[in-house]
């Protein structure tokens, strides 16, 4: 297959280095000349994934036109990129290819919807869309460290190309699912928790803590996502639990270390600023945040959350407010006596 793959951050090189292993002929596209020519000059990436070296047989450009030719195209660009790369996109790709986006978040430009709604709208309704999502660090892949995640679509076909283009027999297992909403909505709330956790980590709390924020987080992102029209057996699989478990544990994750960061005494713009990539957790707590104010629905930690990355309020204070809440059942359970 001809694949064109959007964006040369951590994740994009590594999808293109598997896609390149698998077969395929690849083409890797970046915003950036200075990226475009890094990456022509040293064949690697040290700050984004360091020791690795990346394959002469994959196409790096800044022109977008040869997407016209793909049979699959490839967005690996941050939340706030996605919907200006598919207009670009909706200019240069026929009707019925299918499109991979592979980015965690939701679109703060049109009502905090999915990436899925966004790209749709773009292209005029006339490409299928595939979430590509899970416990997937970039940093693991781009070593061929074995991993799986979820090909969701509202299109069976366009789900079952993108497993059989991605999924290899060595490293790299692809699940397909029916459930965009659910694979979408879990992929982009997990940074909250996962930002939070890092906090837990930051302040020194213990394990009990931070296990105790995971659940109760994946709750609470769980409930607003059925809300949204979501599948709750999703948030127990790779796309929820699995890539809440993989965000909020390693030291890979973006998101976990800035808020180790923000745990320590920083604000959330140093924190950010000093992790030096995209940490997506930040714009989905205020996508969270409003959308449960929208629908009405119950989520503390993220009120907490977006109250101490956008209101100043300190961690300390953060846990006070969530272990200060009224008591009540873990389930919405029903009592027979
Ligand atoms: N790094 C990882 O392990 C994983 C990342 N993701 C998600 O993939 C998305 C991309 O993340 P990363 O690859 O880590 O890189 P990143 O978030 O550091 O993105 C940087 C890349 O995005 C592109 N970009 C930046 N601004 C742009 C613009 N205005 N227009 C077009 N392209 C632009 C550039 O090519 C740049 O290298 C994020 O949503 C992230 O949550 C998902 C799974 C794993
Ligand atoms: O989504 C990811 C792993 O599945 C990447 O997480 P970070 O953006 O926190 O690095």
């Amino acid at each position: 297959m001809k694949v064109f793959v959007l964006g040369t951050g951590g994740w994009g090189i590594a999808l293109a280095m598997l896609l390149h292993h698998n077969g395929h002929a690849v083409t890797s596209w970046t915003f950036f000349q200075e990226e475009c020519d890094l990456l022509h000059r040293e064949r690697a990436n040290e700050k984004l994934l360091p020791g690795v070296r990346i394959p002469e047989g994959i196409t790096v450009t800044t022109d977008m036109s040869g997407a016209a030719e793909a049979d699959l195209v490839v967005m690996a660009v941050p939340s706030f990129a996605v919907a200006s790369t598919a207009e670009q996109l909706s200019r240069i790709v026929p009707a019925g290819t299918v499109i991979v986006n592979v980015g965690k978040g939701l679109d703060s430009q049109h009502g905090y919807c999915r990436f899925s709604e966004t790209i749709d709208r773009a292209m005029g309704g006339r490409n299928p869309v595939v979430a590509l999502t899970g416990p997937t660090h970039a940093e693991e892949v781009a070593r061929g460290v074995p991993t799986a995640i979820v090909a969701a679509s509202a299109s069976r076909a366009a789900a079952e190309l993108t497993q059989a283009a991605f999924m290899n027999d060595t490293f790299f297992r692809v699940y397909t699912s029916s459930d965009l909403v659910g694979c979408e909505l879990g992929g982009a709330f997990k940074n909250i928790i996962a930002l939070g956790a890092g906090i837990s980590d930051g302040l020194g709390l213990g394990d009990n803590s931070k296990a105790a924020f995971m659940t109760r987080g994946l709750t609470e992102i769980a409930r607003l996502g059925v809300t949204l029209g979501a599948k709750q057996e999703t948030f127990a699989g790779l796309s929820g639990v699995g890539d809440l478990i993989v965000t909020c544990c390693s030291m890979h994750s973006r998101n976990r270390r800035a808020g180790i960061l923000i745990g320590q005494g920083k604000t959330a713009q140093e924190a950010m600023q000093e992790v030096g990539a995209t940490v997506e957790g930040y714009y989905a707590t205020e996508a969270g945040y409003r959308l449960a104010q929208q629908q009405g629905v119950s989520m503390p930690i993220t009120e907490a959350m977006y109250e101490v990355l956008y209101n100043g309020l300190s961690a300390k204070e953060a846990i006070r407010m969530l272990l200060g809440r009224p008591r009540r059942g873990e389930h919405e359970e029903v009592w027979f006596h």
